[in-house]
């Protein structure tokens, strides 16, 4: 996709893939003003999935985007978006207990509320591993709000090959069967 992103609408419906520095590999949707859904491919919480996690999502500058959450695990999140220049800074502070037991998890999170607020009573919240990473940006698309199609199944291997060859998506942005 070669848009170039001047407001906070060109920025709200898009559906990113971008894979950080330190090889972690995340999709990430901007679903309405107030939500996001994502999906891990790669890292040390590589298969989990989440839907209609509220966000704090502003524009910075023009086509410069941050967005921020915190999760029923305990995990908060900021990040900046520069899709004009295929770039993301991401800094996620993970609770400790989520770094010892990541395979807590590591599952549909919207499904699994009470055990992430469960296991973040009895489990330790400090110290905080903190990972500050830049991210590249590989792939973009404009998915329009609300598309519960675009993070809509378990991550599996080579979904994010899919995606980037067109292959998962139809012209209306609905998932193809597969
Ligand atoms: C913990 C969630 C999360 C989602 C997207 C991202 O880039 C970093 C963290």
């Amino acid at each position: 996709m070669t848009k170039t992103f001047k407001t906070l609408d060109d920025f709200l419906g898009t559906h990113f893939i971008y894979t950080y520095d330190n090889g972690w590999e995340y999709e990430w949707y901007a679903k309405n003003d107030h939500t996001v859904d994502y999906r891990i491919h790669g890292g040390m919480v590589a298969g989990r999935w989440v839907k209609d996690q509220e966000a704090n999502i502003v524009m910075l500058t023009e086509g410069i985007y941050k967005v921020a959450w915190t999760e029923p695990t305990g995990t908060d999140v900021a990040l900046d978006f520069l899709p004009n220049e295929n770039k993301v800074n991401g800094t996620i502070f993970f609770p400790k207990w989520v770094q010892e037991h990541p395979e807590i998890t590591v599952t549909f999170q919207n499904e699994h509320i009470a055990t992430m607020e469960a296991a973040r009573e009895k489990y330790a919240t400090y110290p905080k591993l903190v990972v500050p990473e830049f991210a590249t940006i590989t792939y973009i698309g404009d998915a329009g709000q609300d598309n519960d199609d675009v993070i809509s199944e378990a991550p599996y291997a080579g979904l994010p090959d899919d995606i980037r060859a067109g292959k998962y998506f139809d012209d209306n942005y609905h998932r193809r069967n597969h």
